[in-house]
C-alpha cells in the first residue's frame, strides 16, 4: 500500500509520478460545516492508540489528554431528506470578492440534471459552452466588474477545447448522461488583475528546493499540536506561494474551477471552492468523477503541489522524530494524495466545524494524513473532539503554514471561524495580484 511504501515517492529527491485516480464507489458519510454543538454518539471503530509521551515531551500545545475516539464519532446530524440540487448563482461575478456567509441566500433550484460543455480561456475572454441545445454565455475579462454576458450561439462539441491551450493538465468534458439547463459558472478569479503565468526557471526551482531543505532544517516555529497533527509553520517558500497562487488562478477560472458550493438545504458555503483529483459534492458528501453542477472532470493535481505534500510530510516525520517518537510514520503515515480542495476564503469567509470523512474507508481506516496549505490572509482555525465551537481549541494559520493531520487526529473536528483581515503578506499582492483573502488547499488520499 502507499503509506507504507518505505522510500517511495515520498522523498523530495526522488521524481514521482502524476497523481493516479482512484475509482472505488465512494462513501456516503456525512460532514457538517455549521458552528453549532451537536451531540455526539461516540461511535468509533478505531481503536486508541497511547500518546507514545507526546504531551510529556513539551511538543504539544493545548491538551495532550484528549480522547481520539470521541473525534471518530458518526455525525448523524443531517440525515434528513434534501429537496433538488442547488446550483450557484449567476448573479456571482468577479467582483464579488466576499463570499457572504448567508444560509438563506436565494439560490437557483432545478429540478433536471446540470452540465455545462468546455471552457474557452481566449486572451480576453472565458466562456463556458452547453453540451445542449442551451445558449453558452460568454464572459468578457473586460466587462468583468459590471458582469456583462455575451451570448454566443455554438454548442461545446462544435468546438476545440481551447483551455487545454492554457492549461495543458486541465480536461474538458461533455458527458453525455445529463442533459437540460445549463447553470452558468462565472469564473472566480483569486487574482485581481491579469496577470501573465511566468515559468519559473529551473534554477529558480533549485533555489527554492534550497531554501525548503533549509527552513526544515531549522523546524522555526514548528508545533505538534497533538498526536497526529503538526502544524508546520512558515513552511511553503514566497516563491513556492506564488506559484501556487498563479497555477490555482489558472485552473480556478477553467472549466472545473472554482464555484460557490451550496448545500441540498439551499445554504451556501462562505467560500469559493475548486476540486482536483476528484470532486467532492457538499450535496451528497461523497466523492465524484465528475461534479454533477455542471458535468466538469476536476483538473488534475499539479506535480509540485504533490512534490510539496510529500515535503511536508516529511517534515512532519523529521520534526516529531526530534521528539524521540521512533517510527513517525505511525504517527502520521505517508500519503500520495488523489483529491485536494481547493478553497478561497474571502475576508468574511468562514467553514464550520467539521470531520473529513468522505475519503474511502481504507482511506479513514489506515489514518492516511489531511495535508493543508495556507495562502493570503491568516485564519483562525479550529479543532477539537466534538462539533462544539466553544470547547475547540485554536490555532492562527499564516501564509505559507501546512497542518497535517492524520494518525489520531485525522478525524478531528476542525474549521475557520474568520479570517484575520489585510493580514496576507504583501509580496502575494505585489508579485501575484492576490486578492485580499485566504487560500486553502486541503489534499486527502480517496
Ligand atoms: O481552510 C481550512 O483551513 C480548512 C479547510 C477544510 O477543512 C476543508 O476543506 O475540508
Ligand atoms: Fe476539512
Amino acid at each position: 500500500m502507499n503509506h507504507r511504501r518505505s522510500g517511495g515517492w515520498i522523498s523530495s529527491n526522488q521524481q514521482t509520478s502524476p497523481s493516479s485516480s482512484n475509482r472505488d464507489s465512494p462513501t456516503q458519510q456525512n460532514q457538517d460545516t455549521t458552528f453549532k454543538s451537536a451531540n455526539s454518539k461516540g461511535r468509533s471503530s478505531y481503536i486508541k492508540r497511547p500518546h507514545k509521551g507526546w504531551s510529556s515531551m513539551g511538543m504539544v500545545e493545548g491538551s495532550g489528554s484528549r480522547n481520539s475516539q470521541d473525534a471518530l464519532i458518526d455525525d448523524t446530524s443531517d440525515g434528513q431528506s434534501w429537496p433538488s440540487p442547488v446550483v450557484s448563482s449567476p448573479a456571482t461575478t468577479l467582483s464579488n470578492v466576499e463570499v457572504p456567509h448567508n444560509d438563506s441566500a436565494p439560490v437557483n433550484n432545478t429540478s433536471s440534471k446540470l452540465h455545462a460543455g468546455p471552457l474557452e480561456v481566449g486572451e480576453d475572454k472565458v466562456m463556458f459552452h452547453s453540451s445542449t441545445n442551451k445558449i453558452p454565455r460568454e464572459y468578457s475579462q473586460a466587462g468583468q466588474d459590471e458582469g456583462i454576458l455575451h451570448k454566443s450561439p455554438e454548442r461545446c462539441m462544435d468546438r476545440i477545447p481551447q483551455a487545454r491551450k492554457a492549461s495543458p493538465k486541465r480536461e474538458s468534458s461533455c458527458s453525455d448522461h445529463v442533459a437540460g439547463e445549463m447553470p452558468t459558472i462565472t469564473p472566480f478569479d483569486i487574482c485581481l488583475k491579469k496577470h501573465k503565468t511566468v515559468a519559473l526557471k529551473p534554477s529558480l526551482l533549485e533555489r527554492n528546493r534550497e531554501k525548503r531543505k533549509d527552513s526544515e532544517r531549522s523546524m522555526l516555529g514548528h508545533l505538534v499540536l497533538r498526536p497526529g497533527m503538526v502544524h508546520l509553520r512558515n513552511f511553503i517558500t514566497h516563491e513556492d506561494q506564488i506559484r501556487i497562487i498563479k497555477e490555482c488562478r489558472e485552473l480556478g477560472v477553467g472549466h472545473g474551477g472554482f464555484y460557490q458550493p451550496g448545500y441540498r438545504d439551499g445554504a451556501k458555503l462562505s467560500l469559493q471552492m475548486m476540486c482536483l483529483g476528484k470532486n467532492w459534492d457538499p450535496q451528497t458528501k461523497s466523492y465524484e468523477e465528475f461534479r454533477s453542477i455542471d458535468g466538469a472532470k476536476p483538473p488534475a493535481i499539479p506535480y509540485i503541489f504533490e512534490e510539496l505534500v510529500g515535503m511536508a510530510i516529511n517534515a512532519s516525520h523529521d520534526f516529531i522524530r526530534k521528539g524521540h517518537i521512533r517510527n513517525p510514520a505511525d504517527a502520521i503515515p505517508l500519503m500520495k494524495p488523489d483529491i485536494c480542495i481547493v478553497n478561497f476564503y474571502g475576508q468574511s469567509g468562514k467553514l464550520g466545524l467539521h470531520q473529513d470523512k468522505d475519503e474511502s474507508p481504507e482511506s479513514l481506516k489506515n489514518r492516511l494524513p489531511v495535508v493543508s496549505f495556507s495562502i493570503g490572509d491568516s485564519a483562525e482555525f479550529l479543532y477539537g473532539d466534538d462539533r462544539d465551537a466553544d470547547k475547540a481549541e485554536k490555532v492562527e494559520l499564516k501564509s505559507g503554514d501546512v497542518l497535517v493531520f492524520g494518525g489520531e487526529s485525522r478525524l478531528i473536528f476542525h474549521g475557520v471561524p474568520s479570517i484575520v483581515k489585510d493580514s496576507a503578506p504583501k509580496f502575494l499582492a505585489d508579485e501575484a495580484d492576490f486578492r485580499p483573502g485566504r487560500l486553502n488547499l486541503t489534499f486527502r488520499k480517496y
